[in-house]
């Protein structure tokens, strides 16, 4: 969709009360108009000169009404009275009428825009996230919503008023004198029209500038990411030059391609302006010598024209704002216009109504095959059958698929050929949602959320009872090192929290899967470098949950290996070998050769 229909789009649901304040802000902006008006009124008046009828005939009125006698002293308070109006009594009317609203507005939208991009975060496919990182993504939001924020007040309340204003005065000038308001409509159209074009090139540079400085923040997340490895290679001061680089490399095509233009444009438009006003100046000097217009409507006319021209400055300003905003927001919406990936769970009602499920956890991976890009198959024609509570080891080299397989089980992916069955159930007909809550998966880098450990604890199932929780923990032998935290349960963890250890991470992953009550249970045993302990710790609990549900174990150490019913070992996306322990060592296959580097401890 192109950006300027999305952009109107997200104020859809303001629109009647967008069109009330901006067409009160442009009346306003009118009313103002009386001022330059009136003033050349008085002055009429006081160099004795008639003033204008509709003037006239309302001080004849009022003065009717009132009963007083209508002298000049009587024209001057009512002239008076009407800028007193116009002034004095519209000011703390007007932020009412409109300022409140238009921020009202910009507010609102801007929940919803990052309701949108909550919603969005929840349901791009995996892949997005794989190819973008963090930093990128976060930077590209905020800088959307923000300067979307700020554009709406500024357009809606300032540059369409401004331009009902410059109406105005146009209207105003013609009234008084039809051939300086041609001067008038042509030098404003030149100025305008030229603005525009030469926006319209700086915006191209602005989008190039978008992008990289979107690299640049994306290379500083990296840099946040990655500081470990930064330092333990001691590589800043390659890291430092790399990104001061990176930050010259944008200053120069700021300077010279972005704010070069700007100044152009200004140095250009700022003489013209000038240049106009001064040639209405000596026109209006000319007619009011040979006395075609009055003194008092010679005052108006420089006081509006002046007016107008000055009014160039803030229109331009505001385009150049808003063109440096551009590329910001219209890559916010492309965000926004990210297709969602069939990998998430649907946000409605609807699917979080839908019955419950309760598997057996018996699995059929049936003929399956799997291609992340084209013409390059990860996984090829796995036949596999799982029963319900067996222990299944996936094991095989790095990059053999064993990630991918459960990648689809968890449907994160679709298969490319064949399915996969749960109780003989093909699940991709199943809802998203109740077939992930019959599954759980302890990663191999457990996250933590912000929050007490119990929090994290109960992240998959909040309405779990305390009882079952400190069950699940025992089983995950967290409540060995729980005990050692002066608030136990409710200690804080996280981003400003208690540190935990990879080993104590691990065991609240395990209980975090435990207490879901899974029908099937995946572990991505963790390849970090745990200490013996805590290494021993992991696969007695681990231990104690096998059989009780059906488990699969991404398997990068064979002790777990030994005690599974079922060992696959992937080559190449493709079962290899298939068997318990001490059937594959008979079999003196891979599986053989993997077990013979046990001393090593790594089977991957
Ligand atoms: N998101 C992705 N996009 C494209 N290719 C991918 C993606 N994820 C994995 N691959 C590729 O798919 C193949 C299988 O990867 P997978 O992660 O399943 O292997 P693995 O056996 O789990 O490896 P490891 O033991 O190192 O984790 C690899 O060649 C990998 O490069």
């Amino acid at each position: 969709m192109n950006f300027w229909q999305d952009l109107l789009k997200s104020y859809r649901n303001y629109r009647k009360i967008a069109l009330l304040t901006i067409l009160l802000s442009g009346a306003l902006e009118i009313l103002d108009l009386m001022v330059p008006y009136v003033t050349g009124q008085i002055i009429n008046l006081l160099s004795y000169q008639p003033i204008d009828n509709i003037l006239a005939n309302l001080v004849n009125f009022l003065a009717n009404v009132t009963n007083i006698p209508n002298n000049r002293v009587f024209s001057l308070g009512v002239l008076l009275g009407i800028i007193c109006l116009v002034t004095v009594v519209r000011s703390p009317i007007q932020p009412w009428l409109t300022d409140w609203f238009h921020w009202e507005i910009a507010l609102k939208v801007r929940r919803e825009q990052l309701k949108n991009t909550v919603r969005k975060i929840l349901t791009l496919p995996l892949s997005f996230y794989d190819e973008y990182n963090p930093g990128r993504i976060t930077n590209r939001i905020s800088k959307g919503v923000e300067n979307q924020l700020w554009t709406y007040p500024e357009i809606a309340g300032q540059l369409i008023p401004k331009f009902i204003r410059v109406l105005g005065i146009f209207v105003i000038i013609l009234l008084i004198d039809w051939k300086i308001s041609v001067i008038f409509i042509i030098s404003f159209t030149l100025i305008l029209g030229f603005s525009i074009r030469s926006l319209n090139k700086i915006l191209e540079n602005e989008e190039l500038l978008e992008k990289h400085s979107e690299n640049t923040q994306s290379f500083s997340s990296e840099l946040i990411t990655n500081i470990k490895t930064v330092k333990s290679f001691a590589t800043e001061r390659r890291e430092l030059e790399r990104q001061d680089r990176r930050l010259d490399r944008e200053l120069k095509y700021v300077l010279f391609r972005i704010h070069k233009g700007y100044v152009k444009l200004e140095t250009w438009q700022k003489t013209f302006i000038q240049s106009s006003v001064f040639l209405i100046l000596v026109y209006s000097l000319v007619v009011t010598v040979h006395g075609h217009i009055s003194l008092g409507h010679f005052i108006t006319l420089i006081t509006v024209s002046s007016m107008a021209y000055a009014e160039l400055d803030p229109i331009t300003q505001l385009a150049e704002v808003f063109a440096r905003r551009y590329s910001s927001m219209s890559r916010f919406h492309e965000f926004l216009h990210t297709p969602s990936g069939k990998d998430a769970a649907i946000l409605t009602q609807e699917s979080i109504n839908h019955e419950p499920y309760q598997f057996t956890g018996k699995i059929h991976f049936d003929n399956l095959s799997f291609a992340y890009h084209e013409n390059h198959c990860v996984l090829k024609d796995i036949e596999l059958l799982i029963h319900p509570h067996e222990t299944v080891a996936i094991v095989g080299k790095s990059g053999s698929g064993k990630s991918t397989l459960i990648k689809l089980l968890l449907r994160y992916f679709q298969p490319t050929q064949g399915k996969i069955l749960m109780d003989g159930q093909d699940i991709k007909t199943l809802d998203m949602v109740q077939y992930r809550q019959r599954l759980a998966m302890v990663h191999q880098e457990v996250e933590i959320f912000n929050g007490t450990l119990l929090d994290n604890l109960t992240y998959g199932n909040r309405s779990v009872s305390f009882d079952a929780v400190e069950k699940a923990c025992k089983i995950s032998r967290v409540d060995e090192f729980i005990a050692q935290f002066p608030q136990g349960y409710y200690t804080i963890v996280g981003e400003r929290g208690v540190r935990l250890s990879g080993g104590q991470r691990q065991r609240i992953g395990i209980a975090r899967a435990l207490i879901v009550e899974p029908d099937v249970l995946i572990f991505d045993e963790a390849t970090s470098s745990l200490d013996y302990e805590s290494e021993r710790l992991i696969q007695l609990a681990m231990s104690s949950i096998l059989g009780t549900r059906t488990t699969i174990i991404i398997a990068h150490r064979l002790s777990t290996v030994r005690e599974a019913d079922k060992i696959i070992v992937l080559d190449e996306g493709k079962i290899v070998e298939i068997g318990n322990h001490e059937q594959l060592l008979e079999h003196q296959g891979i599986y053989h050769r993997l077990h013979s580097l046990q001393e090593t401890g790594e089977l991957s």
